[in-house]
C-alpha cells in the first residue's frame, strides 16, 4: 500500500495535535462560568471553526471579535472561565489560540483542571453587566473553588494572534481523568480558541458485559493513532458524536495523483486503481466487532470508490513501534479482514453486520482503507467490550 510523506509543517507540530478536542463544542464541551464577557462571549473559545476576523464588524460593546475578550481591567483581579469537557478523558496538551488578538490578547494564561464528576451546570450567557457574575452565581462557582485544582500549565506568557505566533502549544503530563478546565487569563484579554487535546476516558465497569458499544467512538475512548493523508479533514473527524453537519466534519484526502488517466472497473464495479489512503484507529476498549456503520454524509462527488476494514490485537508497547514507523508497510501489524472490500455510495448511511462482518475476535485496533482517495462522514463500530487477555492473530495483510 503507497502512501505519501507527511508534509513539513504538519511533522514539526507537537504529537498532541493528532488527539481528540474533548472540549469542541462538536463534542459538548460548555463554558459554565466565565468573570467577564462584555467584548465577546466564552463560549466562542470552544467553537469547531477556524477563528475568523471581520474588519468592518462592531457591536454596541465594540469591536466584534471571535474569541472570549473580557474589558480592560480597572479593578483588582484576573479574568477567568470554566469549561466542562464533553468528554472527559485524559489530557495531552493545549493550544491556547490568540487569532486576531493582537492589541488586545491576554498577555499570560494559566490552565488548571479537576475531576469535578458530579460538579452543578450553570451558564452566564449573556451577562454583560457590572462584574458579569450575580452573587448566586458566584455562590455556585464557589463549589468549584479552584484551591484544589491541579496546575497543568502555570502563568506563562502568550504570543499576540498574528498568522505566524497564534498559536501557543502546551504539552502535558498528567495521567489522570479531567473533567473541567479552568483558564486564567492575566489580567483580562481576548483568547480566539481554547483546544483541549486528549482522548476519552470511560468507566467501563458501568457498562452491562452484553450490551453493543460504538467501541470507536470518541466518547467511548476511540482515537486515531495514524492516517496517511488528511488534506481537507482529519480522520478523528469520523468518530465524533451524532451526524456531520457538513464536509468539513469528516475525513477527506487530497485527490491521488497516481490514478490512471482512463479508469476502469472489475467485475463487482469496484474501481482498478493502485493507490489508497488508510486510516488506523485504538479501540475505546478491546472487544469484537459484530456490526459497522459507514456514513459518506455529505460527501457526493468526493466519497471513495471503496473501503474495506481490517482488525489486529496490539499491545501499548506494539502499538508505539508502529506510530514510530508510521504504520509502514515494512513494520505493519497482523491485519485481519473484517469487512471485505466494499463498493460505496455517495452521502449514503452503509450497515453491515451478520455475515458481512467477518469473525475477527477480541481486537484493539482497525485500520479503514478507501480506494482510491476521497472522503468519510463517521465511522462506527458496535461490539462487545472484552478482556484484554488478547490471543495473537493468523491472517495477515500488508499495508
Ligand atoms: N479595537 C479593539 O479591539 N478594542 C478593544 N476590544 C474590542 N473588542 O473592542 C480593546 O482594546 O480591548
Amino acid at each position: 500500500m503507497s502512501s505519501r510523506p507527511v508534509p513539513k509543517e504538519a511533522s514539526s507540530q507537537p504529537h498532541f495535535l493528532q488527539f481528540n478536542n474533548l472540549a469542541c463544542e462538536t463534542a459538548g464541551g460548555k463554558v459554565i462560568f466565565a468573570t467577564d464577557e462584555w467584548f465577546a462571549p466564552a463560549r466562542n473559545l470552544l467553537k469547531r471553526d477556524p477563528p475568523e476576523f471581520i474588519a468592518t464588524s462592531f457591536t454596541e460593546f465594540g469591536k466584534w471579535m471571535d474569541g472570549w475578550e473580557t474589558r480592560r481591567k480597572r479593578i483588582p483581579g484576573h479574568d477567568w472561565s470554566i469549561v466542562r469537557l464533553g468528554v472527559p478523558g485524559i489530557i495531552h496538551g493545549f493550544d491556547v489560540d490568540t487569532s486576531f488578538f493582537t492589541g488586545n490578547y491576554a498577555p499570560y494564561v494559566s490552565i488548571q483542571a479537576a475531576c469535578l464528576d458530579h460538579a452543578p451546570c450553570f451558564s452566564l450567557d449573556g451577562d454583560r453587566t457590572g462584574m458579569a457574575a450575580s452573587p448566586s452565581q458566584f455562590e455556585a462557582v464557589a463549589q468549584l473553588n479552584s484551591d484544589g485544582w491541579e496546575e497543568l500549565v502555570p502563568v506563562t506568557v502568550l504570543k499576540p494572534g498574528y498568522s505566524d505566533s497564534c498559536h501557543n502549544y502546551f504539552s502535558i503530563t498528567f495521567p489522570q481523568r479531567v473533567t473541567h478546565i479552568r483558564l486564567n487569563i492575566y489580567p483580562d484579554g481576548g483568547i480566539a480558541r481554547l483546544k483541549v487535546y486528549g482522548i476519552g476516558n470511560k468507566d467501563w465497569s458501568t457498562v452491562p458485559g452484553k450490551d453493543q458499544v460504538d467501541l470507536v467512538a470518541l466518547v467511548n475512548g476511540g482515537v486515531c493513532v495514524g492516517y496517511s493523508e488528511a488534506h481537507y479533514g482529519h480522520p478523528r473527524n469520523m468518530i465524533g458524536l451524532g451526524r456531520a453537519d457538513n464536509m468539513g466534519d469528516g475525513w477527506e484526502t487530497a485527490r491521488r495523483l497516481d490514478r490512471p488517466k482512463i479508469l476502469k472497473v472489475d467485475k463487482k464495479g469496484i474501481l482498478q486503481v493502485p493507490g489508497c489512503e488508510w486510516a488506523v484507529f485504538r479501540l475505546g476498549h478491546p472487544g469484537v466487532i459484530s456490526r459497522i456503520e459507514l456514513d459518506t454524509n455529505h460527501f457526493k462527488g468526493n466519497f471513495p470508490d471503496s473501503c474495506r476494514i481490517e482488525a489486529c490485537n496490539l499491545t501499548k508497547d506494539e502499538e508505539r513501534t508502529f506510530l514510530l514507523n508510521q504504520w509502514s508497510s515494512d513494520n505493519s501489524p497482523n491485519w485481519r479482514i473484517l469487512l471485505s472490500p466494499q463498493k460505496l455510495k455517495p452521502h449514503h448511511r452503509h450497515f453491515y453486520s451478520g455475515e458481512s462482518v467477518m469473525g475477527c475476535g477480541p481486537v484493539t485496533h482497525v485500520r479503514l482503507v478507501i480506494a482510491p482517495d476521497g472522503g468519510f462522514s463517521r465511522i462506527r463500530l458496535w461490539g462487545q467490550p472484552v478482556s484484554t487477555n488478547l490471543t495473537r492473530p493468523q491472517q495477515t495483510s500488508k499495508l
